[in-house]
């Protein structure tokens, strides 16, 4: 079985933080798994999500994403980066350029310096923007300009990005945390049917327990920077759930999981 993501052990505390973000996180994703981190705000979720794709410096423990690992003095090499997607919750579109431009930025990590410098896709880059689109079903609002549109399509031209890039494994911070229940839903739906189709590996945070039981396999809860439960999406308990954001989980000793 390849595994996506490995975390051993990992501690991590943001610069000028009083407690640490991340204490004893030890975390395994088969590929092709979909992953939901569920927990209160404070809880770790984004720093691990920033720690998987290789934006975190100055951590302890060991990391390894497709069995290459990280290094926690410096970025991964560029022939690497490619390989893991992130779905940002402000979206962080290019406000001012079309859908299209935007999709095609996700292809930069993929094309030559020189091509990437003059933004001059080839035509595999633009096929495989072309499917994005249309996988998102946003292929009618190629030519439109991203400040044109609402929330949830901007949602969906972050996810073309991040599809337009092939990854292996997408990272996705809280990706419907801005959107009424049905259109979190077709978000959802739209990201876990793009990743199974393309045999990704999909880990989301979120705060909606139900979306996350629904669209996840498997739900990883966090506190304090530490994994309180690691569960099937089908045997969360409401139990578990509320007591998670009431905090009354303890964190299990590290490569302990707590029984639910
Ligand atoms: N840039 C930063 N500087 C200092 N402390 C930070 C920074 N970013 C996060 N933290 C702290 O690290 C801890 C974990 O934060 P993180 O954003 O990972 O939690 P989260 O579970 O994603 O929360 P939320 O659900 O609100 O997004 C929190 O105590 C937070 O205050």
């Amino acid at each position: 079985m390849q595994v996506a993501a490995q975390v051993d052990d990992v501690s991590f505390s943001h610069s000028g933080a009083d407690t640490p973000a991340l204490e004893h996180l030890s975390l395994s994703v088969p590929a092709g798994e979909i992953v939901a981190l569920l927990g209160p705000s404070g809880a770790g979720k984004t720093t691990c999500l920033t720690l998987l794709d290789g934006r975190l410096r100055d951590w302890q423990g060991r990391v390894s994403i497709f069995g290459n690992p990280l290094d926690p003095d410096c970025p991964p090499p560029k022939a690497h980066r490619p390989t893991t997607g992130f779905v940002f919750q402000e979206f962080a579109l290019v406000e001012r350029a079309t859908v299209l431009r935007n999709v095609l930025n996700g292809r930069l990590g993929r094309m030559s310096p020189l091509r990437a410098f003059l933004g001059l896709p080839t035509s595999y880059d633009l096929q495989v923007a072309q499917s994005a689109l249309g996988d998102c079903g946003i292929a009618d609002l190629a030519r439109r300009r991203v400040d044109s549109l609402s929330g949830g399509q901007r949602q969906r031209v972050a996810i073309a990005r991040c599809l337009a890039q092939e990854p292996q494994l997408i990272l996705a911070d809280e990706p419907v945390s801005s959107l009424d229940p049905t259109r979190a839903a077709e978000i959802l739906t739209l990201l876990t049917e793009a990743a199974r189709a393309r045999g990704a590996t999909v880990l989301f945070s979120s705060h909606q327990p139900e979306l996350a039981r629904r669209f996840a396999q498997r739900i990883v809860g966090m506190r304090d920077g530490g994994i309180a439960f690691d569960v099937p999406a089908t045997e969360l308990s409401d139990d578990a759930t509320t007591e998670l954001y009431r905090g009354a989980v303890q964190i299990p000793a590290n490569g302990l999981r707590a029984v639910i």
